[in-house]
C-alpha cells in the first residue's frame, strides 16, 4: 500500500483580508484560485459552483459574512448592510442546509458582538472551518469501523476534501478505511451531468495514492450484481428529522439498487447537515439548475422543441440507509431508529 499523503489542494483558503476559492469547474485540468473580497463575490462563487459540496459552501458563506462585516463596519447601520449580504448568500443555493446553518451562526455572533465584531466574526468563521475538518476525521474513523474489512466501495458525486473544509465526509471514511489496509478499490460514479465523480473524486483519490475505478452512472446496477462492492458510501446535503437524506441526484437510484442486491448504504455527514425542523425529506427544496447543463447548444434557442429537466439532488428515504455516520456517533438503521438521538438544542 502506498503511503497516503494529505491533499495539498484546498477548496478554500482564508488570507486574512480575502477568501481564495479553488475553481472546481476547471479541475482536473487546471488548478486556479479566485480571490474574493466581498460577500457578493462569494455568493456568485457558490451559485456558479466554483465552490461546491455542502460543508464547503457553508464555510465559504461564513467567510462571506466576515468579508461583508469587514467592508461595512463601522459605518452607520452596518449590521443592516451585512444582513442584506447574508440574504444574498442565502439565495445562492437552496438544498444544502450547511449554508443556512453557517449563516445563522454568523448572524447570531454578529448580533451578540459588542467590543470587536471583526475579531469575533473572524474567530467564528475560522472555527467553523477548523471544526469541519475535525468532524471529518472523526467520521472517518467511525465509518471505517463500520466498513470493517470491506474490500471495495462505490461512491457518488464528490464528498471529499474539495467538498468540505478538508479530508471529506464519504471520502474521509474511505481515506481512513484505506489507511487501515482492508479497502482495495474505490469505484466512483461519473455523476452526471456535472461530473463531480469523473472530474473531482477520482482525481482527489489519486492525489492521495488511493486506487479509483471510474464507472458510468448506468453501470452501477451491473457493478452491484457482479458482487464487486460491499458498501455504497456517500455524503449528504440535508438530513431531516426522520433520517431521510438529500444528496446528489442519482443517490436515490443507487439506494434502491443496493436494496435489490444486498449492498449496504452509508451516509457520512457532519451535524451541520441535519435539519431537525423538517419532519421528512418531502419538505426539502430540491435545486433545479439550468437546462443548459444538460442540453446540446442546438437545443438552446427559445423555440426549441427539446427542453431538459435538471434536478441536481434527490432524497433517499431513511429505510434505504444502513448507517448514518456523524462526528457525534453513528446511527444504524435510521429508518427504524430515527436520528433524534443526535439532536441537541
Ligand atoms: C461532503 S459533500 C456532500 C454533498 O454536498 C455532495 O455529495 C453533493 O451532493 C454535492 O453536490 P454539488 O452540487 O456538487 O454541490
Amino acid at each position: 500500500m502506498s503511503n497516503p499523503k494529505q491533499l495539498s489542494v484546498q477548496a478554500l483558503q482564508w488570507n486574512g483580508r480575502s477568501l481564495s476559492v479553488l475553481d472546481q469547474r476547471l479541475l482536473p485540468e487546471k488548478i486556479a484560485y479566485d480571490d474574493y473580497q466581498d460577500a457578493a463575490g462569494v455568493a456568485e462563487a457558490i451559485a456558479s459552483m466554483r465552490v461546491r459540496g455542502a460543508p464547503a459552501i457553508g464555510i465559504a458563506a461564513a467567510y462571506g459574512v466576515l468579508l461583508s462585516a469587514m467592508r461595512h463596519y463601522p459605518a452607520d447601520n452596518w449590521q443592516d448592510s451585512v444582513e442584506k449580504d447574508i440574504q444574498q448568500l442565502a439565495a445562492s443555493r437552496p438544498t444544502a442546509v450547511n449554508l443556512f446553518w453557517a449563516l445563522d451562526k454568523m448572524r447570531r455572533r454578529l448580533n451578540e458582538s459588542n467590543a470587536d465584531p471583526i475579531a469575533e466574526l473572524t474567530q467564528l468563521a475560522q472555527q467553523i472551518h477548523a471544526e469541519d475538518i475535525a468532524a471529518n476525521h472523526a467520521m472517518g474513523e467511525f465509518g471505517a469501523d463500520i466498513l470493517g474489512d470491506a474490500k471495495a466501495v462505490l461512491t457518488h458525486c464528490n464528498a471529499g476534501a474539495l467538498a468540505t473544509g478538508g479530508y471529506g465526509t464519504a471520502l474521509g471514511v474511505i481515506r481512513s478505511a484505506y489507511k487501515r489496509g482492508h479497502l482495495q478499490n474505490v469505484y466512483a460514479d461519473e455523476t452526471r451531468p456535472w461530473l463531480q465523480g469523473a472530474r473531482l473524486t477520482v482525481w482527489e483519490l489519486a492525489q492521495d495514492g488511493i486506487p479509483a475505478t471510474l464507472i458510468a452512472d448506468s453501470a452501477a446496477a451491473w457493478l452491484m450484481k457482479s458482487g464487486k462492492i460491499d458498501w455504497i458510501v456517500v455524503g449528504a446535503d440535508r438530513i431531516t428529522a426522520n433520517g431521510d437524506a438529500a444528496n446528489k441526484i442519482g443517490t436515490y437510484s443507487l439506494a434502491v439498487l443496493a436494496k435489490q442486491h444486498g449492498v449496504k448504504v452509508m451516509v457520512a455527514a457532519p451535524y451541520s447537515t441535519f435539519d431537525f425542523s423538517l419532519a421528512s425529506g418531502d419538505s426539502i427544496e430540491i435545486e433545479e439548475r439550468n437546462p443548459k447543463e444538460l442540453l446540446a447548444d442546438c437545443y438552446l434557442q427559445d423555440d426549441s422543441l427539446v427542453t431538459a429537466w435538471n434536478p441536481v439532488f434527490d432524497v433517499t428515504p431513511a429505510e434505504l440507509i444502513s448507517a448514518i455516520v456523524t462526528e457525534r456517533g453513528v446511527i444504524i438503521d435510521p429508518g427504524k431508529n430515527g436520528v433524534r438521538s443526535l439532536q441537541t438544542c
